[in-house]
């Protein structure tokens, strides 16, 4: 190594090691994620008078729905079931807001209860010392401390992309659906939709209404269910239904009517489990497809459904019942994963797949000394305000009873210089 480039090594290795050392104490929780649900928790502990400070790695709150999804996104539940705890929507917003809407409703949320984040703060690492009590939060400026971490970094946070053999290989356009944004630039093509979740059934129906053409893969069983039943929202349905009859039964109305609404779904391709839809749900978190459009355009033809990939080739894809078709792009509709596990260091609250290790409704509370998990329910929005009223009650009481005198202080967060 030269001098100059020696002293810059040297140079940056300070900076490093300067930065290392630039503590920030928290005065209440440390939140990681602007999304609803760090949103949701912030706002549940203001009501309590507990200060906390939201550490996002974008630069905007609701990452997620700015940035991550494509433009004709619409909330697939009603607003009732999306609404966060004490602010419902505005009245004049549609029964299923559409993602700008959704945005702006958000926005006025931390602006409603001067919620702050700390932007462009992506956390590295957080571990806890038992020692002092204290939780360590490692971004690339600063290390904050506090009693208190708050998870709220989704259920969604990247991208799952499974390994399908010769993927490598394929000369055309690979995007995963967080990256899908309208049909404009698949005009014309074949398109292959691997996965027929909600994102697939979507993108598909998006693509074929703009002059593309949809092949999805459907590799395994799926539930379609109408998004609405007599003019009622399915999901309204349901939950006003859980109030009486037992889980099995909702799942035997919801699919005899499902039935007389959609017609069979076993013969476009699309079977259903063996377990019913709500049952599936609570028990492996997968998603009922909610259907607004797309079954019609596979029943018409527009949209094809075909088996499960066995290998993907260099002009398109060969399939597990031997079929073999050209494709020009492929859109990986595969789902997304947590990624807790590769920041949040020890301790024994999370699975290797980055979900809360104890089950619903109890997820909230890890088992380090506090540690919470806003928005990892497998329950949508729905979950996410049923986390954070619980987290910030119990934060407040913790908050009440100590005699911190941190806890009078004018400022939540004090920089500290020196070695933390
Ligand atoms: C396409 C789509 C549509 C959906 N529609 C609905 C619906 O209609 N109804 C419903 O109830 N649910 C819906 N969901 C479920 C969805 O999970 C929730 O709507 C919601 O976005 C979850 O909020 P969250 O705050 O938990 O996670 P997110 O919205 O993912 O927010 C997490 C935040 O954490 C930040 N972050 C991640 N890692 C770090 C890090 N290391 N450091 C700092 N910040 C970090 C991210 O940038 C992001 O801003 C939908 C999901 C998807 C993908
Ligand atoms: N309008 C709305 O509100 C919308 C809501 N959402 C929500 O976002 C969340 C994520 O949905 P989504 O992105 O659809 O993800 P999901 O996890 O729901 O679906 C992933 C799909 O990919 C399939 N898949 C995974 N790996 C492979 C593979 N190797 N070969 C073939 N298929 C594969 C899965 O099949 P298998 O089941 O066999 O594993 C499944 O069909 C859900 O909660 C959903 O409800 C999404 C879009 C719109
Ligand atoms: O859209 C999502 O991802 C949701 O998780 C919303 C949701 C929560 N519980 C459900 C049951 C049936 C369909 C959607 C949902």
């Amino acid at each position: 190594m030269d001098s100059s480039r020696k002293e810059q090594q040297q140079d940056q290795n300070q900076k490093e090691s300067k930065k290392k050392r630039t503590g920030v104490w928290v005065n209440g929780p440390i939140i990681v994620g602007a999304g609803p649900s760090g949103l949701a928790a912030a706002a549940c502990l203001s009501q309590h008078g507990v200060p906390s400070l939201i550490l996002e790695k974008s630069d905007c709150i609701a990452s997620l729905w700015q940035y991550k999804t494509y433009d004709r996104l619409k909330l697939h539940l009603p607003k009732q079931f999306c609404q966060l705890p004490f602010l419902g929507f505005p009245e004049n917003f549609p029964k299923y807001p559409t993602k700008h809407q959704f945005v702006s409703y958000l926005e006025s949320y931390a602006a409603h209860f001067n919620i702050r984040p700390k932007f462009n703060q992506s956390v590295s690492s957080a571990e806890f010392d038992p020692a002092k009590s204290l939780w360590r939060v490692h971004t690339d400026e600063f290390v904050y401390i506090s009693r208190w971490l708050i998870v709220a970094t989704g259920e969604n946070a990247e991208p799952f992309v499974p390994e399908i053999r010769g993927l490598g290989k394929f000369k055309g356009k690979v995007v995963h659906t967080s990256d899908y944004k309208s049909a404009k630039e698949f005009g014309g093509q074949k398109v292959l939709v691997v996965g027929c979740g909600n994102s697939g059934m979507e993108v598909s129906l998006d693509l074929c209404r703009n002059n593309a053409v949809p092949y999805m893969v459907v590799r395994n069983t799926v539930h379609v269910l109408p998004r609405e039943m007599f003019g009622m929202s399915t999901f309204g349905v349901a939950m006003a239904l859980l109030k009486w009859l037992p889980l099995k039964m909702v799942d035997r109305l919801l699919l005899l009517t499902a039935t007389f609404i959609l017609g069979s779904t076993d013969e476009l391709g699309l079977r259903r489990p063996k377990t019913g839809p709500l049952e599936l749900k609570n028990v492996t978190g997968k998603t009922p497809v909610l259907d607004v459009g797309a079954l019609s355009q596979i029943r018409s033809g527009k949209i094809k459904v075909m088996e499960g990939v066995k290998e993907i080739t260099k002009c398109g894809a060969k399939f597990n019942n031997g079929q073999e078709k050209e494709f020009d792009s492929i859109i990986l509709a595969t789902g997304y994963k947590s990624n807790v596990p590769s920041w949040l260091k020890g301790g024994n609250s999370f699975t290797e797949d980055g979900m809360p290790k104890t089950e619903f409704p109890n997820g909230w509370k890890g088992h380090e000394k506090g540690l919470y998990a806003v928005g990892f329910t497998r329950r949508g929005l729905q979950g996410t305000s049923s986390d954070a009223v619980k987290i910030a009650a119990d934060v407040a009481s913790q908050w009440r009873s100590a005699e911190d005198c941190s806890n009078s202080c004018h400022s939540h967060i004090i920089l500290l210089i020196g070695d933390n």
